[in-house]
């Protein structure tokens, strides 16, 4: 197996773009080994490494756990939201164009990063989430202040219909003056989606019209889900 910055330079990006233009969401299909899987979500005991834990009922965020990591992030995640970002940067900033919206991303992470810094968002939004049997995840958008960049992308820890039942991925699509449109996707273990954060540009009679994007996870009926997010702006808090 190539190492993981061979296999996210080995992405096609011409067609993850392609589909995000097209649908607002992308699936590369085993780019994290099944090792790499095993070790991210067997790490979720873990005491150390993460900022903070959030219990989703809580909040009525849904049900069910999530970590953020704090930095240094772990080698693998920090390996993929450095090596992920910029080739979606095109995308992101042609979608920005499209919406009539500001501002545009730099090239690199890093600059990403002290652009978050300069506007107070200084903590790292990558994260580690479980579901146990009747948990879920309510739609959402994972906005953490003024910056945020318009792509972000989960990797599936498991596999559906071995791992666990139920616990979709969910997404829906809100239009002006229109009804919502629900995509619902089971990718596999080791699975990479890139989907939209906020809203997404849609090709209309008379030029492209903003459609507000939220995610979800649906219950899980059986077994245990673990999957990583990987959000590329910082948070304020
Ligand atoms: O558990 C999932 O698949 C999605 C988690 C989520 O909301 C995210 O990664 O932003
Ligand atoms: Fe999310």
């Amino acid at each position: 197996m190539m190492d993981l910055g061979r296999r996210i330079e080995a992405i096609d990006y011409s067609t993850v773009a392609a589909q995000l233009h097209e649908r607002g969401h992308a699936v590369v299909e085993g780019l994290l080994t099944a090792r790499e899987c095993a070790a991210l979500a067997g790490g979720f005991d873990s005491e150390r490494g993460f900022r903070k834990q959030v219990v989703m009922e809580r909040h009525r965020y849904g049900r069910g756990l999530y970590k953020y990591w704090d930095y240094p992030l772990p080698p693998l995640v920090q390996q993929l939201r450095q090596g992920l970002y910029p080739p979606l940067v095109p995308v992101a900033n042609l979608w920005m164009a499209q919406l009539g919206l500001e501002p545009r991303f730099p090239d690199s992470l890093a600059a990403l990063s002290r652009a978050c810094r300069d506007s107070g968002q200084c903590k790292p939004t990558p994260l580690l989430l479980r579901y146990g049997t009747g948990d879920y995840n309510c739609l959402h958008q994972d906005i953490y202040g003024e910056i945020y960049f318009p792509l972000q992308a989960v990797v599936f820890l498991g596999e559906p219909g071995r791992d666990y039942s139920g616990g979709e991925f969910v997404i829906t699509e809100q239009a002006a003056r229109a009804q919502a449109r629900v995509t619902v996707l089971s990718p596999g273990r080791g699975d990479l989606l890139v989907f939209s954060t906020r809203y997404r540009p849609v090709r209309g009679r008379r030029g492209f019209h903003r459609v507000a994007m939220k995610h979800g996870v649906a219950e899980v009926r059986g077994g245990r889900r673990h999957a990583m997010g990987v959000i590329f702006h910082d948070a304020a808090s």
